[in-house]
């Protein structure tokens, strides 16, 4: 470790942090209805429980919650408008904490007061203020200050780490991808591709699951990148899958690829700030995330990425901009560049205030309560969620009192997901997403049938999970009497 550098980020307690599963979700639901003398595990009273049981009830008092009455398509004949809404949507857009409006205010009125020279004056001057959000965001992706840098918005750092990563040759020149990759991820890499002067059709690997299956096993990832990695430049994946939700064994992908001479990166839209995360340790090469959907940040606001220290000295081709050159010499302004070292070095222009005020706001939440914490309690929520919808919507569940069913095409293993699960319905989703909506349910669909559900666990609580699925049933025999 070079002089003054911070120390590493503290390496994960054994391989795997979250031991939650099935069983110990059921455990504690029994344990909590003997407590409570609530014998039916699916009843609403079980869920109020334990929903004022929760030692962590607080931080939702830490953010503005909807009510129902303020989502643009709910009926008010079918939903209380002052009541909560049933917002399980943080997957898409995260709620807003209280505190950011006092961040935001502090710079609107330092702007009004002093103008040009805000950006070197006060506690947080304009010109290092992403620095200052470096050491909380390092927290939340397990990497080092110098790993991280805090700029932009999420599809431009995927071109500004392939311009600097990707460079085929003629024998390695292939970019690994999942299937059914976010939109934009997909565009980014077949532009990168075409850029570098190759064509999609030889250079980009789209992996499938296996037939009839939703997700991707990882044991065929690992497979196919030993037996294939040789052709391949980089490896990108999403952390979660944004149509799944599945959470990709991040560490065995890169020592895979590594193995093989792959560089090996992560797109963790939705992944950061909710499942804990050890890019250093992992050894991951680089990362980037959008903020606004766990890291409750406001739409489109700041994005970040992640370059290992592995890179710290490298002066390898990249997009360059003024915020690339070293601050202590930046102003000089004689056009000869002195690079900054490790992720500094990837940022190209001066960083938006407005937006790193939303990002110091959210690093206050996460200040109070550490990520781990929150991880705990999301599996238990996420968990219960399950629990009911196996419940009283699977095929196969006695209790089923629906001809609507529903499966989950999320994977059980709470080590593959994080807070959303992906919902897959018997009946087509634009018959019941409306239904959803006028009830006051914040959720997304996600074509051709799929409705995604994320209990946040910054900001939903068991009553949440268990409003949903009240309005589940519902909507479910509206449909069939309509049917
Ligand atoms: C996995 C993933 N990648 C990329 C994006 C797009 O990011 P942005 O529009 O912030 O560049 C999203 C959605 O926001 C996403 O879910
Ligand atoms: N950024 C979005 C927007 O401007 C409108 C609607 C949705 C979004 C999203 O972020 C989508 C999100 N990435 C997803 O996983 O679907």
């Amino acid at each position: 470790m070079s002089e003054g550098q911070a120390p590493p980020p503290p390496q994960p307690e054994g391989e795997q942090e979250c031991m939650c599963t099935q069983d110990k979700v059921l455990q504690f639901l029994n344990k909590m209805a003997d407590e409570s003398g609530i014998k039916d595990l699916t009843d609403l009273a079980l869920a109020e429980f334990l929903s004022d049981s929760d030692a962590l009830k607080g931080i939702r008092d830490l953010f503005h919650y909807p009510k129902a009455g303020t989502l643009p398509d709910v009926d008010p004949t079918l939903v209380d408008p002052e009541s909560d809404s049933i917002y399980l949507c943080g997957n898409s857009l995260g709620l807003m904490p209280k505190v950011t409006e006092e961040v935001m205010k502090e710079h609107l009125e330092k702007w009004a007061k002093m103008g040009v020279f805000g950006h070197m004056s006060g506690e947080v001057p304009w010109a290092h203020s992403d620095e200052h959000c470096l050491e909380g965001v390092g927290r939340l992706v397990g990497a080092k200050k110098e790993e991280v840098s805090v700029c932009n918005s999420l599809t431009v750092n995927i071109h500004v780490l392939l311009a600097a990563f990707y460079k085929p040759t003629e024998t390695r020149h292939k970019i690994l991808l999942e299937s059914k990759a976010f939109p934009s991820d997909h565009y980014a890499i077949e532009s990168q591709i075409r850029m570098k002067g190759r064509t999609v059709q030889d250079s980009m690997v789209c992996l499938e699951p296996r037939d009839g299956e939703e997700t991707l096993r990882t044991e065929d990832i690992l497979d196919y990148i030993d037996k294939n990695g040789d052709e391949i430049a980089v490896i990108w994946f999403s952390g979660i899958q944004y149509y799944t939700g599945q959470l990709f064994d991040m560490k065995a992908i890169t020592e895979a690829g590594h193995r093989k001479g792959c560089l090996v990166g992560f797109d963790l839209a939705h992944a950061f700030a909710n499942v804990p995360l050890h890019l250093h340790w992992w050894d991951v090469d680089f990362a980037a995330w959008c903020s606004y959907k766990y890291g409750c940040t406001g739409a489109g606001s700041i994005a970040g990425l992640f370059v290992h220290e592995r890179f710290l000295h490298d002066k390898r081709d990249r997009m360059l901009g003024w915020w690339s050159h070293k601050m202590s010499s930046r102003f000089t302004m004689d056009n000869v560049l002195d690079l900054d070292e490790g992720a500094a070095g990837y940022r190209i222009s001066n960083p938006p205030i407005h937006c790193v005020a939303a990002m110091l706001g959210s690093l206050k939440v996460f200040d109070q309560v550490p990520l781990e914490y929150l991880r705990s309690r999301s599996c238990y929520l996420t968990g219960y969620l399950e629990y009911l919808v196996k419940t009283l919507f699977g095929e196969n569940s006695e209790q089923r009192t629906t001809k609507l069913s529903i499966s989950i095409i999320t994977p059980e293993d709470f080590h593959q997901r994080g807070c959303q699960l992906s919902l897959k319905f018997s009946s087509p989703i634009d018959v019941i997403y409306p239904e959803l909506v006028k009830r006051g349910c914040a959720v997304d669909k996600r074509y051709p049938n799929v409705i995604r559900v994320a209990p946040v666990h910054l900001y939903n609580n068991y009553v949440d999970v268990r409003r949903f699925i009240s309005v589940l049933q519902e909507v479910a025999h509206i449909v069939e009497d309509h049917a």
